[in-house]
């Protein structure tokens, strides 16, 4: 049987061991660190073009299994297809349409998926998004809170403003915001899971007075500046290029003059958009963010700036979420029975391959974090910023 495999494999002197169903096995370098089982004979001879896509998608369906750390497994797998494939044979990311329906039910399949289960390996408050290492020692539950609170002390949360939290996941940010900063929130999400648990801790730490939080899509927000402040967080990713003007210019309509706009989300590395990872965004799109789109920094920027926000400051936080990325990852793989009596098998490779395969994305910077901060100018052109950054550091 090992005669079928694709000659190119032979001699790639990588620390990788092919064992096949019927046991056969061949070590393709010394000291193996990753065993990948083929169970689908079909998948042999499609060993010879391994793109991340390919590989994934065949874990994912039960062609193969692998044995292994899931760090050693994406690091040998972009090695393989590195030795056999050239960076451009993946196709363009896809562009999709996006409405209300076809996002809301991208947002279920993912985020619906089992609080119990985000649960598992999430900090405490279940922040799902890139955390702030302000020495890089520190624990997530630490660096989820110094998120946070940058977060506030870049929009100057002051006590009684009100914020808007577009795409509030499970309200950690919103809970912190009115309990550290006495701010009045509103946060809205497109997931029912997501939404019962959020108000759930709402009322149990007291704060449904200065916290409301709603099942509501972005484009049914209010367009009359009713906010001092607005943020979205890991939100735009799902918005998609097509929708990117309209996307901005909400929330332009929702802050007030002068207001501030606060836009932290993943971002794509090259700006004419042409695919890095070797169908790893392909993996993505197909299993884990359906029609997910990553605009370029420069994008992004551009489309704020056309809706009327004045871009004031812009951070890199590329290898924080590598950091918070390899600490998810870590934390699942050491809660593997758990996580496989809250869902099903397939779901659990899924999330195995994108928590360890994102880490090792930002990390080779495949793809970037940017925190963009942005000011609706009053009509005269002022705004309330300070003069420096001194105070977001004090
Ligand atoms: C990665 S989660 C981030 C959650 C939260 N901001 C955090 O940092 O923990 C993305 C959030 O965006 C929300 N979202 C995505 N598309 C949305 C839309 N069209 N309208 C409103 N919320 C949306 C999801 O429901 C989810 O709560």
């Amino acid at each position: 049987m090992l005669a079928q495999l694709p000659a190119a494999l032979r001699g790639l002197q990588l620390p990788l061991r092919l064992r096949l169903w019927d046991g056969h096995q061949l070590d393709l370098g010394p000291d193996p660190e990753v065993t990948l089982v083929v169970r689908d004979p079909q998948l042999l001879s499609r060993l010879g073009r391994p793109s991340l896509d390919l590989l994934g998608s065949a874990y994912v369906e039960g062609a193969m299994d692998l044995q292994g750390s899931m760090a050693a497994v994406i690091r040998l797998a972009d090695r393989l297809s590195a030795a056999l494939l050239d960076e451009h044979d993946a196709a363009p990311p896809s562009r999709a349409a996006h409405d209300r329906a076809s996002d809301a039910a991208d947002i279920h399949y993912h985020y619906d998926l089992s609080n119990d289960f985000y649960r598992l390996w999430l900090d405490r408050d279940m922040v799902y998004s890139c955390a702030y290492y302000e020495t890089g020692a520190e624990d997530l539950d630490s660096a989820q809170q110094a998120k946070l609170r940058h977060l506030c002390r870049k929009l100057r949360l002051a006590p009684g403003e009100r914020l808007l939290d577009v795409g509030c996941g499970w309200g950690g940010l919103a809970r912190f915001a009115a309990r550290e900063y006495g701010a009045e929130v509103y946060g809205i999400t497109l997931s029912r899971e997501q939404l019962a648990l959020a108000r759930e801790r709402v009322l149990a730490e007291g704060l449904q007075g200065r916290v409301q939080l709603d099942y509501r899509d972005y484009r049914d927000l209010p367009a009359d500046g009713r906010f001092d402040k607005v943020v979205s967080v890991g939100m735009f990713e799902h918005v998609g290029h097509a929708n990117l003007a309209v996307y901005f210019q909400t929330l332009q309509r929702a802050v007030k003059p002068g207001g501030l706009v606060l836009n932290h989300g993943i971002t794509a590395k090259h700006t004419d958009g042409r695919p890095v990872g070797r169908g790893g965004g392909e993996f993505i799109d197909r299993y884990v963010f359906p029609h997910g789109e990553l605009p370029h920094l420069a994008t992004a920027v551009a489309r704020m700036s056309e809706a009327g926000l004045e871009v004031v400051d812009v951070e890199s936080l590329r290898l924080h979420y590598a950091r918070t990325l390899h600490l998810w990852s870590e934390r699942l793989e050491q809660r593997l029975d758990e996580a496989a009596r809250l869902v099903h098998e397939r779901a659990l490779r899924i999330w195995r391959l994108y928590l360890a395969g994102c880490a090792y994305a930002f990390e080779r910077e495949w793809i970037n974090l940017h925190q963009i901060l942005a000011v609706r100018p009053r009509a005269d052109g002022s705004h309330d910023l300070p003069w420096s950054r001194a105070d977001l550091y004090r």
